[in-house]
């Protein structure tokens, strides 16, 4: 007896890259209806409808998924994956279609942006499995977040919070959104604690890597790897203006790591505390998450997806 078809699921925020997902839908649907896959699909109608969306597809025994959209859609799916316990998440399968802005996960994954590549990628069925980021805010107890690319409390949650405007400019919004906020945001005081280190102080960045790439391709952590069961943490201390324009292009070749003031390590667990009233922002995958202190861990080998 045969094996039933895979139903797969295709989740599509129209919104993603600056609405050229909602434009390229038909010709992607096409492409489906050519390589044979036996697919439902549903556009996202506001901001997080893809949890939603995915939480209804596993009540109906849907495990195979492709997300077609940016790091947003793509975070908010894993999360929706990482937050149920219907079916294990081993069995939960995702592809990737990625028409966002940044597109900063894919890059690690060297999934391209080309559709049809990407769907015989999905059609070949090889996968792998990542290490997913859990992150729990002191003032937000009960609910985690999970992320599988890059988070981080400070200056780059304050141009998250930023960079919506201009993101009809393409991944450069994030150059642009970094550049912007430069001049309105004011370093913090924190207390960075890992097993092997503790670092206190004025602070303008503190993140948290899996993957490689963020920021429209800006490379922040030093050694990011997705399989080796450790956040790759750069601790940005009293970095200034002027030293982060004259650093500006060591954003995008990593060189940024290796600044004097810049202290990286890896750890399985990470607690920062803020030490002042006003919080700084959080972000995960490029997403706004909450502020203030918080805890980090790593769940090994929890994301199954075709690359
Ligand atoms: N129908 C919708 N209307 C408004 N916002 C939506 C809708 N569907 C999803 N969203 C929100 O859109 C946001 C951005 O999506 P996404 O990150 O996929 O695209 P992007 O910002 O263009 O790409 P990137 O994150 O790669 O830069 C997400 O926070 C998501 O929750």
């Amino acid at each position: 007896m045969s094996a039933a078809p895979v139903t797969w699921f295709v989740i599509i925020n129209p919104t993603s890259g600056n609405g050229l997902s909602r434009k390229k839908w038909p010709n992607i649907k096409a492409l489906f209806k050519k390589y044979e896959f036996n697919f439902q699909f549903e556009f996202t109608k506001y901001p997080k409808h893809s949890t939603e969306l995915l939480h209804q597809a596993l009540i109906q025994n849907i495990k195979h998924f492709i997300c077609v959209g940016g790091d947003g859609t793509l975070h908010n799916m894993v999360n929706a994956i990482m937050t149920q316990n219907l079916i294990p998440t081993a069995e939960i399968k995702v592809g990737v279609i990625p028409i966002g802005t940044g597109n900063d996960w894919v890059k690690t994954h060297n999934i391209p942006k080309d559709f049809e590549s990407c769907i015989q990628i999905i059609k070949n069925g090889q996968l792998k499995t990542q290490d997913v980021g859990k992150i729990v805010i002191c003032n937000n107890s009960n609910k985690p977040i999970f992320f599988i690319n890059l988070a981080g409390i400070g200056f780059d949650g304050f141009v998250v919070s930023k960079v919506h405007k201009f993101k009809h400019l393409g991944a450069i919004a994030y150059l642009y959104g970094t550049i912007i906020s430069l001049f309105r945001f004011k370093n913090f005081k924190a207390k960075v604690v890992s097993k092997s280190e503790t670092i206190s102080g004025e602070t303008l960045m503190i993140l948290i890597g899996l993957c490689q790439y963020s920021g429209g391709g800006m490379q922040l952590t030093e050694s990011a790897n997705p399989f080796d069961g450790l956040l790759d943490i750069s601790v940005a201390r009293n970095l200034r203006k002027l030293e982060i324009v004259s650093n500006l292009s060591k954003l995008f070749n990593g060189n940024i790591t290796k600044h004097y003031k810049v202290k990286t390590f890896k750890t399985e667990v990470l607690t920062v505390e803020i030490d002042q009233i006003k919080e700084p922002l959080i972000q995960a995958d490029g997403e706004l998450v909450g502020s203030g202190g918080f805890e980090a861990f790593i769940i090994p080998k929890a994301f199954s997806f075709y690359a």
